[in-house]
């Protein structure tokens, strides 16, 4: 009897452990996306081990892949095979809106991402009955914001079926699927027509591109004149020295955990610009002082990655999740102390702003 009543205090102890783990432990930092629920995109559970050590050994020389042809065109493949490991990840512990924003005293996270979407919005004077594209669109956080926030149509693209499948999903749940819309398909060669958007913006996306004029000569393409085009771009600053080994080690970091064909210069962006025929309106590292830290969420979130750790490992050994997630959560872990040291250093910004504009008929270039 002794026994018994032992045996099922133990069992019930342990069914209340993984409870706690998996339910309470793993919930979403925004509900929708809990750690049971993790998947690794439209990779099949016997392959994301595979793909996860293919990609890392792609991306280990970042700045190669973008400099020989061959190994360039492979990039969106190998990009598309990163958002199949790490959308679930991302959402389940960062939220619906794939970036970085400036922190905004006594706001929280949520309230400073929007912001920071509401601020593309605003520069591109969208307003009811403009169409826009948003170019790599991720799952749609900063879509759903703009088209509420500015009463417009938005078009998103991006290379990753999986996120196609979530920003739909998200959309409908936000009744805003009749003014949101998603696409799947390279943003290296759009599947639209010239000159069918009033506006168009990318959010941390085009950095992916492994050469710029190449993404930006198809947004130029796909802008009718007179359209405003906003872009956040992740670039390192004029404190990067090329010299020191720390630098060097936090942005190799960066690229290779992020899928990076090589980060370009701050000073790089403007000029390319302008070489396909994009007039510069504004352009501002929205990270500089007084803008406060966007490093810091990741910096306080030390006991939530040791906590979410502990969630992946169980939930693999439980063969909830696949064997492998937990290799990359551990990438994230080690992407995220570079992000942090790229910052304080300030030797990298992931919101170094254009505001430009494909000038009017008569004096299109293109
Ligand atoms: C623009 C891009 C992505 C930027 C960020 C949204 C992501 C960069 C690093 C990611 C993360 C790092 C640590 C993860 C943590 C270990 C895990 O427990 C929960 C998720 C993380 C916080 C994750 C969230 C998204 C990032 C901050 C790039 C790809 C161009
Ligand atoms: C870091 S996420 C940002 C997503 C979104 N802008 C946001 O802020 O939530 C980068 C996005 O770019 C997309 N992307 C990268 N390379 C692409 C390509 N060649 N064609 C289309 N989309 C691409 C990815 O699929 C992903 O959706």
């Amino acid at each position: 009897m002794e026994a018994m009543t032992v045996a099922w205090t133990v069992a019930g102890v342990g069914m209340a452990l993984v409870y706690w783990f998996v339910w309470v432990m793993g919930a979403a930092e925004v509900k929708g996306k809990r750690a049971v629920d993790l998947k690794m995109g439209s990779i099949t559970n016997d392959k994301v081990r595979d793909k996860y050590t293919q990609y890392w050994s792609f991306f280990r020389r970042p700045k190669e892949t973008a400099t020989t042809e061959a190994s360039a065109e492979k990039v969106p493949a190998f990009v598309d095979t990163f958002y199949n490991l790490v959308t679930d990840i991302y959402e389940w512990g960062w939220g619906q809106s794939f970036h970085f924003s400036p922190s905004l005293p006594g706001r929280s996270h949520r309230e400073a991402t929007r912001v920071h979407e509401e601020r593309v919005s605003d520069l591109l004077g969208a307003k009811p009955g403009h169409r826009l594209l948003d170019v790599g669109c991720g799952v749609g956080g900063p879509m759903r914001a703009i088209a509420a926030h500015s009463g417009s149509h938005v078009v998103g693209i991006t290379i990753n079926e999986y996120q196609v499948n979530r920003a739909r999903t998200h959309n409908n749940k936000a009744g805003l699927d009749s003014r949101c819309e998603v696409v799947c398909g390279n943003f290296l060669s759009m599947p639209f027509a010239d000159a069918s958007f009033d506006g168009a913006y990318s959010i941390e996306a085009t950095c992916h591109a492994p050469r710029l004029q190449d993404v930006y000569g198809e947004i130029f393409r796909v802008l009718r004149p007179g359209g405003l085009y906003v872009s956040y771009e992740w670039v390192t600053t004029s404190l990067y020295r090329a010299d020191n080994s720390e630098h060097v080690d936090a942005i190799h970091g960066i690229e290779r955990g992020d899928a990076l064909p090589g980060l370009r210069r701050q000073d790089e962006i403007a000029s390319i610009a302008k070489e396909v025929g994009f007039e510069v309106l504004k352009e501002l590292d929205l990270a500089l002082p007084p803008a406060l830290p966007w490093w810091t969420r990741l910096k306080m979130g030390r006991i939530a990655y040791w906590r979410n750790s502990l969630v992946v490992r169980v939930l693999t050994m439980l063969r909830i999740a696949p064997k492998g997630v937990s290799e990359v959560h551990e990438m994230l872990y080690e992407t995220a102390q570079h992000l942090t040291r790229g910052g304080e250093t300030g030797i990298f910004t992931p919101m170094h702003m254009v505001l430009l504009s494909k000038p009017a008929a008569a004096t299109d270039t293109k």
